[in-house]
């Protein structure tokens, strides 16, 4: 049977970059959402920082209200974060660490060594109706705490694949594997993302399990010289054919093995 197609979400967050930039109205992240589910985005994935760098609580309220897909809204585990995402009950949220000075998200949440407050997030965001998700390295301790803290899915951190290469990037690209692997057997929900690009995603998205891939500044870049739509066209048309590619490729080893069976051969 064929698995539900992978779903891609669009965040938006370096629209905002660029208008903060300059303090301008424009461009304007509300108009790039709606540009974006025109274009396929199944949803859309914006981070509300703390230090307000980017997105800002104007563009959450909007962007809730005008969309056709769904949010997830990305945060970080505060008293403030939660208050404001209780009341607004997006459709997702995703909880991840934050730092002041980071330019980007650097690592995954630390689940096990903020367990009881981000189990009490989980269980005040799920109680509006919200499906949490938290944001974690792809690593055995951080998959099994986050089942344990009650979020019905995770988004493993493709970030260190994103940065490596050659060996590095395979071993990262296994332990992604083995991460959506485990946590599919917990029965959680799979998401991943973060410096997914036009190069480095159809390998993601052909790891089996995995049901969103979060991407955005790869796409807002493409975006400057082919157009929004077509950046985020180009970006689901790869999501689709990695899948694809995966979904053979499973295949083909399972005909291998069936073939094995019939060899003759001993097997364990
Ligand atoms: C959590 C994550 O991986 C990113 O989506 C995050 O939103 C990155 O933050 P910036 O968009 O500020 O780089
Ligand atoms: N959670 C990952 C995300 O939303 C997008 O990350 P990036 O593609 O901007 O690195």
């Amino acid at each position: 049977m064929h698995p539900p197609r992978i779903q891609l979400g669009i965040n938006i967050d370096h629209v905002a970059t660029l208008r903060q930039a300059r303090g301008t109205r424009y461009p304007d992240p509300v108009q790039a959402a709606l540009l974006a589910e025109e274009a396929g985005a199944d949803g859309i994935t914006l981070h509300l920082r703390e230090d307000r760098r980017h997105i800002q609580e104007r563009d959450v309220r909007l962007i809730a209200e005008v969309i056709a897909t769904r949010m997830n809204l990305e945060m970080a585990v505060t008293e403030d974060m939660i208050a404001f995402a209780e009341a607004l009950a997006p459709r997702h949220v995703c909880l991840v660490p934050e730092k002041r000075e980071e330019l980007t998200t650097e690592g995954g949440l630390d689940v096990i060594g903020q367990f009881e407050s981000i189990a009490s997030a989980c269980r005040r965001l799920s109680a509006v109706g919200v499906e949490v998700s938290l944001f974690i390295d792809p690593e055995p301790d951080q998959i099994q705490k986050a089942f344990e803290a009650g979020a019905p899915a995770v988004e493993l951190h493709t970030g260190g694949y994103a940065d490596a290469v050659g060996e590095n990037a395979r071993r990262e690209h296994a332990r992604i594997t083995a991460a959506a692997e485990m946590a599919s057997e917990l029965g959680l929900i799979v998401n991943a993302g973060h410096g997914l690009n036009y190069h480095n995603v159809e390998a993601i998205a052909a790891i089996t399990g995995i049901n969103e891939l979060n991407i955005g500044h790869a796409v807002m870049a493409r975006a400057m010289f082919v157009g929004l739509k077509e950046a985020v066209a180009e970006m689901k048309r790869l999501v689709i054919s990695g899948q694809e590619n995966g979904l053979m490729m499973a295949l083909d080893e399972h005909d291998h093995h069936d073939h094995d069976d019939d060899c003759g051969c001993d097997h364990d």
